[in-house]
Order: C-alpha cells, then sequence, then structure tokens
C-alpha cells in the first residue's frame, strides 16, 4: 500500500485503504488519499473508474468494504450521511436537488439557515445571491431556471452552507464555455471557506480551474499533479485510450 504523510492539522481529509466491492468486483480498490483545508482537488478517470463511488464512500451513502477515513480529526465510521453531512461534507450530485416549487431566495436561505439566524441570515443570503448573479431572479421558482442558472443556485447553497468540503459531481454538465467560465470562478470563491473535489469529464474545465488533479482507473489512483503532468502522463493516455479502443470496439 502506498504510505501517505502522517495526519497533521493541515490535513482535512485523509483516506487509508479505502475500498468497496460490488459482487465480489472492486468498484475502488484500496485507496490512499489527502486533502488539506480550502484545497480544490479534481479528480478525473474513464467512465466506471470509481469517482462517483468514491464520492458516495466519502458523504456514508456506501459503507466502504475496507479502509478508513478520517475528516477533521474524527474518523468517519459508521456515520450516516446526515451525521457525516453535520460534521461539515457537503455533497452536489449530479441530480439537482432543489426545491422546486420554492423561490431561488427561498432554496438559499434554506441551506444558509443551518448556521445562521435573523439578520445575519438575511444578510447573507443576499450577499449569496449576488455572488451567484441571480440576484434579480431571487423571488422565480427554482423549477423556472434555466440549467445553467440552477446549477449555481446549487452551488449557492454550497457558499451558504459553508461545508468544511464540498463534493461536487460534475458542476459543469451540460454548460456552454462561458457558463462554465462562470462556474470556475463560483468554485474558487467556494474554496475561501471550504475545501472542494470536482469530479468532471470536460477537461478544458479541469485545465481553467487549474487545480491538483488525482486521475482515478479501474478504482485506484493511477496519478496524481498538475493538469499538464497529468495530460502527459503514459499511464493516464492509455487509460483514456484503451477506453476509447475499447467502446470503438
Ligand atoms: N451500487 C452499485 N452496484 C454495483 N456496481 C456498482 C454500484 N455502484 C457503482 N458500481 C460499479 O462501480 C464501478 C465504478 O462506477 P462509478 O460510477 O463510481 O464510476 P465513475 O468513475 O463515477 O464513472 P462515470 O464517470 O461514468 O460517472 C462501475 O463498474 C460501476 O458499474
Amino acid at each position: 500500500m502506498r504510505e501517505g504523510p502522517a495526519m497533521t492539522h493541515d490535513t482535512l481529509l485523509q483516506a487509508r485503504g479505502l475500498g468497496i466491492s460490488f459482487g465480489g468486483v472492486d468498484a475502488v480498490g484500496a485507496v490512499d488519499f489527502d486533502l488539506r483545508p480550502r484545497e480544490l482537488r479534481c479528480l478525473i478517470g474513464p467512465n466506471g473508474a470509481g469517482k462517483t463511488t468514491f464520492f458516495r464512500l466519502l458523504s456514508g451513502q456506501y459503507a466502504p468494504s475496507r479502509g478508513t477515513i478520517r475528516f477533521d480529526g474524527q474518523p468517519l465510521q459508521g456515520l450516516r450521511p446526515f451525521e457525516i453531512a453535520r460534521r461539515g461534507i457537503g455533497v452536489k450530485t449530479q441530480v439537482p436537488s432543489l426545491f422546486e416549487g420554492l423561490s431561488l431566495r427561498a432554496n438559499i436561505e434554506l441551506a444558509a439557515s443551518r448556521r445562521l439566524r435573523g439578520a445575519e441570515l438575511a444578510a447573507e443570503v443576499e450577499a449569496v445571491l449576488h455572488r451567484i448573479g441571480l440576484y434579480e431572479l431571487r423571488e422565480t421558482p427554482c423549477a423556472e431556471l434555466a440549467h445553467g442558472q440552477r446549477q449555481w443556485v446549487e452551488l449557492g447553497q454550497i457558499l451558504a452552507s459553508r461545508p468544511k468540503l464540498a463534493l461536487l459531481d460534475e458542476p459543469a454538465a451540460g454548460m456552454t464555455h462561458d457558463e462554465s467560465l462562470r462556474t470556475v470562478a463560483l468554485i474558487r470563491q467556494i474554496t475561501r471557506e471550504s475545501a472542494v473535489i470536482v469530479v468532471e469529464h470536460d477537461m478544458e474545465f479541469i485545465r481553467l480551474l487549474g487545480a491538483e488533479v488525482t486521475v482515478f482507473e479501474r478504482g485506484r489512483i493511477i496519478a496524481q499533479g498538475s493538469f499538464a503532468q497529468v495530460a502527459r502522463d503514459p499511464q493516464v493516455r492509455a487509460a483514456y485510450l484503451g477506453r476509447k479502443e475499447q467502446a470503438d470496439a
């Protein structure tokens, strides 16, 4: 097993030998993974590499078959998803989780009300509505928002609830280039308060984020480094090419 550094006050998340198997198949093998407070990290890898499953292990949706997770100095072993959320791990999944009939303002308010009350709450909701660039639409029901706007409301919920760690699964999926640029700026804002792990297939988006990249392949980490470093890594290139050749066959 790869030896990681010891957990220090500078480590927010530490996974060791973390993995899960379904019907004898390792969806995630035995992963070692470290993240610092307010660090931005990108996870990439071909379809089925185990990225979403890794997120589900971190958020408690899946109980690991092996390994440990320490978060903010405490083990997460045996905790249920809502308990893990309370410890400070926020999740934005591929499926939007907005209250459709409620206004954009109400959706942000619900997220902010986990930590604020009264005048502070009202001020924070105003500030977040401005930061996501949707203040003018604040009384619009979320059901009436466009795809990109909905994604930004969810990022606004993360800004408002300030988790110690935010897990963002494909935050730029289906966005135009301009929308992606705005999403990059929003994610950078989130990292002022929270560490962020982003799973994304869009390589241009990953390049724009400019963060350290961890590459998954068949449930293992095969590379880690800057976008430029992993993009020229022969193992990474083979992983993507191999999958493409299989798909083309
Ligand atoms: N609940 C489950 N039961 C059985 N197999 C599962 C389950 N969840 C995930 N898997 C398998 O685990 C592997 C990893 O899947 P996962 O969705 O984590 O990959 P991914 O890297 O997120 O892929 P994508 O980029 O396509 O979303 C796949 O082979 C998948 O079929």
